[in-house]
């Protein structure tokens, strides 16, 4: 595979359904994931990350729709597709009388051409802690304890469950540095995440989830896009909102002024910022406390979170 091409689609889902029961925690989703790349799955407690990220590790399978992840359907060519991915869980639940190394020996005894234990704890940095029993590992190394099992089998998709929770913030980013050089040596990285700096940091393109859809997907620059940017100064002495250039052919949707701070929202800030300049320019004027900028990963989250839960 190693000549493969960089667009290769290695995951493909098509119209995914999950039910437990009469309850349906995915209710149709669909996206696809480029070889190389890594894909963040984010959202809401309860949207459907994991029971998604399941359907494509082939733990269950869909009630309706289709999966393919390296060209096979995971659940049912399960036997094909296993050894190509390395599963990253919530909860390791490892024996935790045995030390490190007796661990990842015992999980390379159940995976095929399995890497040598040392390079994947070496991969993970946990080398040198190979003789300590789990139960003594911190919570950071057991996840890296995880890490290592799934990377056993060298594996060319990687799916991780929340792989920094509960992480102090030193912690996530040792291990955000460790999944970005699983990247650029060519695995495809899906992972679900809380944390959107997580997504920020990582992804070469996100979902946001919420009720067990996709409610917005795309490069981070995309998700954020959907949202307005913001400008904000204080108006010039002497000077009123009136005396602004109009405001809507420079592509501002709304405004708010308290006191001389004026803050404008729009769908275009370069135009709206050139706009202003332009104006001020023109007129000599200095803007005090000028600000602009796009919206965040964050508002587009908590927008997409309020809107669905309005329309509910
Ligand atoms: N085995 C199960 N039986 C019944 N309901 C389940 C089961 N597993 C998950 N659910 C429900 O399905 C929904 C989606 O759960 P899921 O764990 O996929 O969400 P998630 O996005 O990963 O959430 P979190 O961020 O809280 O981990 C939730 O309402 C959950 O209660």
């Amino acid at each position: 595979m190693g000549n493969a091409r960089a667009t290769d689609t290695v995951i493909e889902v098509a119209g995914l359904r999950r039910s437990y029961g009469a309850y349906e925690a995915v209710r149709g989703i669909d996206l696809a994931v480029g070889r190389g790349e890594l894909f963040a799955l984010l959202g809401t407690n309860g949207a459907g990350k994991t029971s998604t990220l399941e359907l494509l590790e082939g733990q269950a399978a869909p009630s309706a729709g289709q999966v393919r992840v390296l060209g096979r359907d995971p659940y049912r060519d399960r036997a094909a597709v296993r050894p190509r991915i390395g599963v990253m869980l919530q909860e390791g639940g490892f024996p935790m009388e045995l030390t490190v190394a007796e661990t990842a020996r015992m999980w390379a005894g159940c995976t095929s051409g399995a890497r040598p234990v040392t390079e994947a704890l070496e991969i993970v940095r946990l080398a040198e802690r190979r003789s300590v029993r789990v139960k003594q590992l911190s919570g950071g190394e057991r996840r890296r304890l995880d890490l290592a099992l799934a990377l056993l089998g060298r594996p060319e998709v990687l799916f991780l469950d929340e792989p920094t929770t509960g992480l102090d913030a030193q912690s996530r980013r040792d291990t955000w540095e460790l999944i970005r050089q699983l990247k650029d040596n060519g695995t495809t990285v899906v992972l679900t995440t809380h944390y959107l700096e997580e997504a920020e940091q990582l992804a070469d393109r996100l979902a946001i989830m919420h009720g067990g859809m996709i409610a917005s997907a795309g490069r981070v620059a995309d998700v954020v896009a959907e949202r307005p940017s913001r400008i904000s100064f204080e108006l010039p002495p002497g000077h009123f909102l009136g005396d602004l250039p109009p405001l809507a052919p420079l592509g501002v949707t709304g405004h708010e002024e308290t006191g001389r701070s004026v803050r404008l929202e729009t769908r275009d800030l370069q135009r709206t910022a050139t706009g202003l300049l332009l104006w001020a320019a023109d007129k000599d004027l200095q803007l005090r406390a000028l600000d602009a900028r796009s919206a965040t990963l964050e508002e587009a989250f908590m927008h997409i979170a309020k809107d669905l839960e309005a329309a509910r």
